[in-house]
């Protein structure tokens, strides 16, 4: 029965996952390396409720319960309760290696370790771990709060009980359940990411600027962001890492990822998350950066 749900990693993705499991009612436990980071999530998981409540979705009182079930900290040693532990650190598959070294030294046996990895295969990273049959994907969409998607994903040793607890859990956030195959970038993201990346080389070919690409694509195929602007939401470290997954993984050479995503991520410009990317976020209203 799983009540104690742990996190590894208090960005835009572990924040969201502790939210959903704190306002389902179940105990929270995020763990990110830095204590200023796990400041940051927990400020922002407590702005996200704060919008929630704002916008009449909840009271103040439910915002109040599920703060209070949220801890934070940067000892992993925190995470031994967990019955459940996700880990959503940054899309590194030697970073992911390495935390599940340290996490699964600290785990009750018994414990489930899902990854919500974009795009990794999860029988390679169950088998960094001592439990790859209680091992499994559990994908979220971004923003959490918002998106109804979960896709599960099974590794080659991921047990039954295992699989059905992830789904009582899913179904216990109120989202949807889709099941993908472990293969790379598994169903989002393996067709989500080669339209975004088509949008970045539209831009680097000259086509269209960032505004006319994203104004298209809003407008003329009725997506609620346009693909810059998804991609600077998402991540650009995030996107080329699943990039080069899909190109490595399925060795076709149509999922290269485009040299100006490469440059950008070189750049540091990250998105969103780092103040600038196809938009530079520091001032009023972002602006394209061509
Ligand atoms: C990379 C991967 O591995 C997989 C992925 O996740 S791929 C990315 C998948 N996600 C998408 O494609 C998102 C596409 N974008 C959208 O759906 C919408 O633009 C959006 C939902 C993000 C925002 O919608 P919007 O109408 O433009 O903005 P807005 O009115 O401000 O927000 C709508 C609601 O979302 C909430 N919201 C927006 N951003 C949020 C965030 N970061 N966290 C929490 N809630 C958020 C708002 O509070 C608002 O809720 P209320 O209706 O309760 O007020
Ligand atoms: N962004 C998205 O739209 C989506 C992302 N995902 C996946 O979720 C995961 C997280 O993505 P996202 O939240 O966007 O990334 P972020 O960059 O926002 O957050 C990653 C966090 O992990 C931390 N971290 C890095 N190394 C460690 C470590 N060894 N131990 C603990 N924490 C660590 C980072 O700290 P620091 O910054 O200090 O390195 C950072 O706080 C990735 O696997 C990604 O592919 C899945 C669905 C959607």
């Amino acid at each position: 029965m799983i009540k104690n749900i742990g996190i590894v990693g208090a960005g835009q993705m572990g924040c969201g996952i502790a939210h959903v499991a704190a306002l389902a009612g179940y105990k929270v436990h995020i763990y990110d390396l830095s204590p200023e980071r796990v400041e940051t999530g927990l400020a922002t998981i407590n702005g996200n409720l704060a919008r929630q409540v704002s916008s009449g979705k909840m009271s103040d009182e439910d915002r109040k319960k599920a703060l209070a079930l949220i801890k934070g900290s940067s000892d992993i040693n925190d995470l031994s309760d967990a019955d459940l532990v996700i880990e959503a650190a940054t899309e590194d598959e030697t970073v992911k290696r390495k935390i599940y070294g340290q996490v699964c030294s600290v785990l009750k046996p018994e414990a489930i370790l899902a990854t919500n990895t974009s795009s990794l295969s999860i029988t390679r990273l169950a088998s960094a771990t001592d439990r790859p049959e209680r091992f499994m994907g559990i994908h979220f969409m971004n923003p959490v709060p918002v998106m109804k998607l979960v896709e599960l994903v099974r590794g080659i040793a991921t047990e039954e009980g295992t699989f059905a607890a992830a789904k009582e859990f899913v179904a216990k956030l109120d989202k949807t359940v889709t099941v993908a195959e472990d293969f790379p970038a598994f169903i989002v993201n393996r067709i989500l990411l080669p339209m975004i990346n088509e949008a970045i080389y539209t831009l680097y070919e000259g086509v269209g600027s960032v505004e006319a690409i994203d104004t298209a694509m809003k407008l003329g195929a009725n997506h609620p962001m346009g693909p810059l602007q998804l991609a600077d939401f998402i991540g650009l470290d995030t996107c080329l890492s699943i990039m080069q997954v899909l190109h490595d993984g399925l060795a076709d050479s149509k999922y290269r990822p485009c040299p100006l995503l490469v440059k950008y991520v070189e750049a540091g410009w990250l998105g969103r998350k780092s103040g600038r990317g196809f938009y530079d976020y520091r001032g009023e209203i972002p602006v394209p950066t061509r």
